[in-house]
């Protein structure tokens, strides 16, 4: 492909990225993969480069663009090589016309600046959209964080995680022998700091209650040395059917799968009722924190999805502290830096149950929110999240 192909390429993904976030369609990632399915004619190192401009361009444009050729535009007038291959050559952009506008540059989509965290300053929203490392969890039930680093030379330590190594970029883990064999998992620092504030230990009966793929079910196994019960409980069935091999390769034998129905959550969960020593609430948010893995959710979110977001995580509340025993804990978590998702739920859900008793998560990291702690890309290095802990009376 020529340059300028591979922008009238990065044009027409876009484009589609576009209309996805309008219509609630596929992933940015999907979309490039399935444009190049059908165009066998691009070699890796064309798939790369357009890769790269979708996402430069998705990660400058806080608010949703009109179109790609605008989104690529903007783009184009900060970056001179890129400008000049709107040159109408074949196969590529038409030339821009006089007055032609390009998509405005931004980080934050205006109507959201007002509702991050306060601790979320202007100076921090950079490091919103940076690039996320590549960050594994060791898995204690196959080995110890010396024996990852001698299977992965190239990993550098985590600066918070005494779970965690850190990759180079671009690092093909799922292709060792170290992650087939379960030792490594691919996780955030910042989701493996959310599993070690829930404090599961051996023997204890833990209900994940928003537990998608797995990912914090397999970091409490083997915080829990792979002895008690693990109840993952979600209403996604396509999610859940993912945590039967992952368990399997992470050799966690306590986890029972569990299938919820919205609204009727206790009904598949009656025989917990006051009963689990550990609810993790890891519960759907605007992923507000994971906009450096998914810059283009940012054109996704709107006011409706947001307040229907916030009623969840209420309802998920409540559930949880019916499931916890008199003395055990609950641990509310979102990857999300908007304040009425993280401190806002926090105090509301106190205001309700007001003897449950605030603890501050034991993590090594994060800033004091309200009754709870948050984690940002500016200050931790992590995704953002909001994390809090109650004993229950
Ligand atoms: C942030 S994700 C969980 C990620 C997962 N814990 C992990 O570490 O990989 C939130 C999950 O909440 C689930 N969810 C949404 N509504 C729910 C409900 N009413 N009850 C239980 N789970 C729900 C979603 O299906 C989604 O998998």
């Amino acid at each position: 492909m020529t340059p300028a192909a591979r922008v009238q390429a990065a044009v027409e993904i876009l484009d589609q990225v576009i209309d996805a976030a309008r219509s609630g369609g596929a992933a940015a990632d999907t979309l490039i993969a399935r444009y190049f399915k059908d165009r066998r004619y691009a070699g890796s190192k064309d798939r790369r480069a357009v890769r790269d401009l979708v996402y430069r361009a998705i990660r400058r444009s806080a608010e949703r663009p009109e179109s790609g050729r605008a989104a690529l535009i903007g783009l184009a007038h900060d970056d001179d090589a890129l400008i000049t291959l709107f040159d109408g050559s074949p196969h590529g952009p038409a030339p821009i016309a006089s007055g032609e506008a390009g998509a405005e540059a931004g980080l934050v989509p205006q109507w959201l600046q007002g509702r991050l965290d306060p601790l979320v300053t202007a100076d921090e929203w950079p490091a919103l959209l940076e690039r996320a490392p590549l960050d594994v969890r060791v898995n204690r039930l196959k080995g110890t964080v010396q024996d990852a680093r001698s299977d992965f030379p190239e990993a550098a330590p985590l600066p918070h995680s005494p779970v965690g190594l850190r990759l180079p970029e671009g690092f093909a883990v799922e292709q060792t022998v170290g992650w087939a064999s379960g030792l490594v998992e691919i996780q955030d620092e910042g989701s493996q700091l959310l599993s070690l504030a829930c404090a599961a230990r051996p023997g204890m009966t833990v209900v994940d209650l928003c537990a998608g793929a797995g990912g914090k079910t397999l970091a409490l196994a083997a915080d829990m040395a792979n002895s008690g019960r693990i109840i993952a409980a979600d209403v996604d069935r396509a999610r859940l059917s993912r945590i039967a091999p992952r368990v399997e390769r992470a050799g966690a034998s306590i986890v029972e799968i569990r299938l919820l129905d919205p609204g009727k959550e206790l009904e598949a969960l009656g025989d917990l009722h006051g009963a689990a020593d550990l609810v993790l609430i890891d519960a759907p948010c605007s992923g507000t924190g994971t906009w450096r893995r998914n810059p283009e959710t940012r054109w996704r979110l709107t006011s409706k999805r947001l307040a229907r977001l916030a009623a969840t995580q209420a309802h998920l509340l409540d559930i949880g502290a019916a499931l916890v025993r008199p003395g055990g804990h609950l641990v509310y978590a979102v990857c999300s830096l908007l304040a009425e998702e993280g401190r806002g739920q926090a105090e509301a859900f106190a205001a309700r149950r007001s003897a449950f008793i605030s603890e501050r998560p034991a993590i090594e990291a994060g800033r004091p929110a309200g009754a709870g702690t948050v984690l940002t890309p500016g200050h931790d290095g992590t995704d953002g999240f909001f994390v809090a802990r109650w004993r229950a009376p």
